[in-house]
């Protein structure tokens, strides 16, 4: 199968830029900690500073959200982070199933962020019989001869993958065909999705070759040297060497 894009337009069909989408989690977690320490209200300087992003750009970003604060007052946190919730969809259950249970996988189950969220991990499924039964993080691995029933039963719409990359896309495959409509990739490689199937994907080592350049650069200013023009190669991603971030930064997670 697996044919098509492997991402979304750059605006989505409410028309909210994919940009704009991008930074709204960056506000919410700088609007969650304001709300943790009581704040009741905070100015569009104080958030974008908070968010590293740049206030014009939170300003126009809040437009689309329809919202613009009160002149003199600001922005209501609470509100403000009912707002992004519910925009984000994080006011519903998101049961997500993660392939893959090996050191990476282990770890991302045992990371307390996803159910705090509102992502829970529905189910940990491994192609190794000698998994089947373990607990990791609480959680009894299960085998990927039921990944279709697993995905049925639970309802998942979100799959993230942490195998290899050699079984990535027929793992990708299977997730899709069973109904799955999002994936979060950590195997290096491209994944090839159907229409209407959205593809995130992670790769540290990415980030850090081009933290690498960003040095090597530095040194050559440092030197006295024409900086390099071009990034160096970036293996099987291309497009994550000039992709920018939310606010001009590269993101570690990026589209497929
Ligand atoms: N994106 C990143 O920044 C990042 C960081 C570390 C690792 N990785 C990648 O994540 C993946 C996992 O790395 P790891 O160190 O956890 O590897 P690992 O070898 O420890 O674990 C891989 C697991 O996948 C399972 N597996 C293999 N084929 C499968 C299949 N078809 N279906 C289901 N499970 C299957 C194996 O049984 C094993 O438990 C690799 O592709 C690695 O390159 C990415």
């Amino acid at each position: 199968m697996a044919t098509g894009r492997t991402h979304r337009p750059a605006t989505r069909s409410r028309g909210i830029p994919e940009a704009t989408v991008a930074r709204l989690p960056l506000y919410l977690r700088a609007l969650t900690a304001l709300s943790e320490r009581s704040v009741p209200t905070v100015s569009s300087e104080e958030l974008a500073s908070a968010a590293g992003v740049n206030s014009a750009k939170l300003r126009k970003d809040f437009s689309y959200l329809g919202s613009y604060g009160t002149r003199g007052v600001g922005y209501d946190v609470e509100y403000l982070v009912y707002q992004i919730s519910r925009e984000l969809g994080l006011t519903q259950d998101w049961p997500v199933v993660i392939v893959g249970i090996g050191n990476l996988g282990a770890a991302l189950a045992n990371y307390g962020g996803f159910a705090s969220r509102g992502f829970r991990i529905a189910a940990l499924i491994d192609a190794d019989p000698a998994m089947a039964g373990k607990p990791v993080a609480g959680i009894p691995v299960q085998h990927t001869d039921d990944l279709e029933k697993i995905i049925t039963e639970n309802g998942v719409s979100i799959g993230v993958i942490a195998t290899p990359a050699g079984a990535a896309q027929q793992v990708c495959d299977r997730l899709v065909a069973a109904g799955v409509t999002s994936i979060l990739n950590f195997a290096p490689t491209v994944l090839t999705v159907p229409d209407g199937v959205d593809v995130r994907k992670v790769d540290l080592s990415i980030e850090l070759q081009i933290l690498a350049f960003h040095e090597q650069r530095k040194a050559g200013e440092e030197g006295g040297t024409e900086a390099p023009v071009v990034a160096p190669a970036v293996h099987g991603s291309p497009a994550a060497v000039d992709r920018k971030g939310p606010d001009g930064d590269v993101p570690a997670v990026m589209p497929a």
